[in-house]
């Protein structure tokens, strides 16, 4: 039986606001899996202290980090995996970057719950398991989902494969730059705000990821990366020619 499993980093090929929805912005965007960047989730024995234990090189409190988040979720549904997480570790090999743009804390949230739906024979369809998942982070669906390339809208919950040659992408994260989410959105709401028409957004989630990049700059793919830069002026460091901004930053990347 699978007890473990990697938990990839995303990037975002482009990202586009549509709309405003209460304190949230519904958004347009391509994701795409970075396949050669991934933390290991596993449920390892020899639990002693006989209550949830989740080990891993995380910068949160345990109350506050995904994968708890999802097991209190999951356990409304299921119960008896209290017991087995009194016994059972949870053990993360944490390599993607946080507050880097690139979903670590949704991915481990979303590879818990694919693991638990296995390992518990839950037999949890993905768009179930997707639902649960949107309640812990606007990412966790697509990592649900197990797509290489998706089409993502709305605040993250609604995810459509896009079928597009397999990517070879590299990410570059500032060690020294932790971009807060909820800041950069703010600042976009306040100095920048702007919504992408229906046309446009249509033309782009037909379009192949590579082709995206070829036609448009570091600005015009990502509409966070300004205000990500109004805040974090050091950012501009790090752009390069050909190189792109992922979700609210702080990582870069290209396709090879
Ligand atoms: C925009 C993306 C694209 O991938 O950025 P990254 O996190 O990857 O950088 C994500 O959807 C981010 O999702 P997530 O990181 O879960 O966001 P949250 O922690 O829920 O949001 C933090 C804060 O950002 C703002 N927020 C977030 C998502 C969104 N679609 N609209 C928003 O306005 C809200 O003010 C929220 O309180
Ligand atoms: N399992 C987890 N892995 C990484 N970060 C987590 C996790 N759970 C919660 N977090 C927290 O989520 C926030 C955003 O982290 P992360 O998802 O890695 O970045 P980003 O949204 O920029 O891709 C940080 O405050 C981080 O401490």
């Amino acid at each position: 039986m699978q007890v473990s499993m990697k938990s990839y980093a995303k990037v975002n090929i482009f990202l586009k606001i549509a709309g405003k929805r209460d304190n949230y912005h519904e958004i347009v965007s391509r994701f795409v899996r970075v396949k050669n960047l991934y933390d290991e989730i596993s449920f390892t024995p020899n639990n002693d202290t006989n209550e949830f234990n989740l080990i891993g090189n995380f910068g949160c409190k345990v109350e506050d980090n995904s994968i708890y988040k999802a097991f209190l979720e999951l356990r409304k549904y299921c119960p008896k995996i209290d017991a087995f997480f009194r016994v059972y570790n949870i053990e993360v090999k944490k390599n993607i970057p946080e507050f880097a743009g690139l979903g670590g804390g949704s991915s481990n949230a979303a590879s818990f719950l694919i693991l638990a739906n296995k390992h518990f024979n839950l037999y949890f369809k993905k768009n179930k398991l997707a639902k649960i998942g949107a309640k812990i982070g606007a990412d966790v669906p697509f990592f649900i989902y197990e797509y290489d390339s998706a089409n993502v809208t709305g605040i993250g919950e609604i995810v459509e494969e896009f079928k597009e040659e397999s990517l070879n992408i590299e990410v570059v994260t500032p060690s020294d730059i932790k971009c807060h989410t909820g800041k950069i959105f703010n600042c976009f709401r306040d100095e920048f705000y702007k919504e992408i028409t229906k046309d446009e957004s249509k033309e782009l989630l037909l379009m192949k990821s590579k082709d995206i990049l070829n036609k448009l700059s570091i600005e015009q793919s990502n509409d966070l990366y300004m205000p990500a830069v109004t805040q974090y002026p050091a950012l501009k460091e790090y752009a390069k020619k050909n190189w792109y901004f992922s979700g609210s930053g702080s990582s870069f990347f290209k396709v090879l």
